[in-house]
């Protein structure tokens, strides 16, 4: 990996992921299924979106003070197929409490959001999903297994085609494609138009971050996106808000 060119707050994120260290015991977890979730909300008409309780982020002003399971269960009200919660606790205000509290409240997949960088930082907090960023971690193959060992699907973060090759390499059958650029933090919705078509169709693909009106969602949609992830276009500062946000994006 090339760390001279990551923006100086995922740098700092970094770092913090790799300082962190977690000795409980090993999970093993009974996952809500991903697949089925998203295929359930086609059924249904509603586009695929894993809605993200994300409070806030080095590329937002300010924190919003809802609280995270009343948006949760917002998000779900609003069509959501799976939920996104940020773990990581120094750059995103988040918690590995918050994520068991929305898991409990709500019945579809959770997936955990954060920097794992280890093995042993799997064991932290039970999820549905797990978010492995292809860029961060080295030895994918070995943290894949690791994670599927425990039962946790995996969804594998790209950035570009090499990025996608490696994670299909490692075996990953969902794969995400960031429009954020981690080493410039701007996003870009060509990224994920240039990177997708790299992904067979027998894997899941999701376009993650930058989507925030319903032009997005088809652009998203018509580039092959099967799912999407959306952050801060759903989040808000009420639960009204944020579910009316989520429905106008389903
Ligand atoms: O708020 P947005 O632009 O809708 O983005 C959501 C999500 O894609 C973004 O939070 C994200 C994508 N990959 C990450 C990795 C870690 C933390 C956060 C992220």
């Amino acid at each position: 990996m090339d760390e001279s060119e990551l923006a100086p707050a995922v740098r700092s994120i970094l770092d913090a992921a790799r300082a962190r260290t977690h000795d409980g015991e090993r999970l093993s977890v009974e996952p809500r299924s991903l697949t089925d979730a998203f295929a359930a909300a086609e059924a249904d008409g509603r586009v695929p979106l894993i809605a993200e309780v994300k409070p806030t982020s080095p590329t937002t002003d300010g924190t919003r003070e809802v609280d995270p399971v009343a948006a949760a269960e917002a998000m779900v009200a609003g069509g959501a197929a799976a939920l996104s919660v940020l773990t990581e606790p120094a750059h995103f205000g988040g918690s590995t409490e918050t994520l068991e509290r929305v898991r409990e409240a709500v019945d579809v997949p959770v997936l955990r959001k954060d920097f794992v960088v280890r093995e042993e930082q799997l064991d932290a907090v039970e999820a549905d999903v797990v978010l492995l960023i292809a860029r961060f971690v080295d030895d994918l193959d070995g943290l894949l297994a690791a994670a599927r060992d425990r039962g946790f699907q995996v969804l594998v973060e790209t950035h570009t085609r090499q990025e996608v090759a490696r994670a299909l390499a490692a075996g990953a059958d969902v794969v995400g494609v960031n429009n954020r650029d981690l080493g410039k933090l701007e996003v870009d919705l060509e990224t994920f138009e240039s990177v997708a078509p790299e992904v067979p169709d027998s894997v899941t693909t999701v376009a993650e971050s930058g989507i925030s009106t319903r032009d997005d969602v088809r652009r998203m949609r018509a580039a092959g996106a099967d799912a999407l992830l959306v952050g801060s276009a759903v989040m808000d500062d009420t639960p009204d808000a944020i579910r009316e946000n989520t429905r106008d994006l389903t």
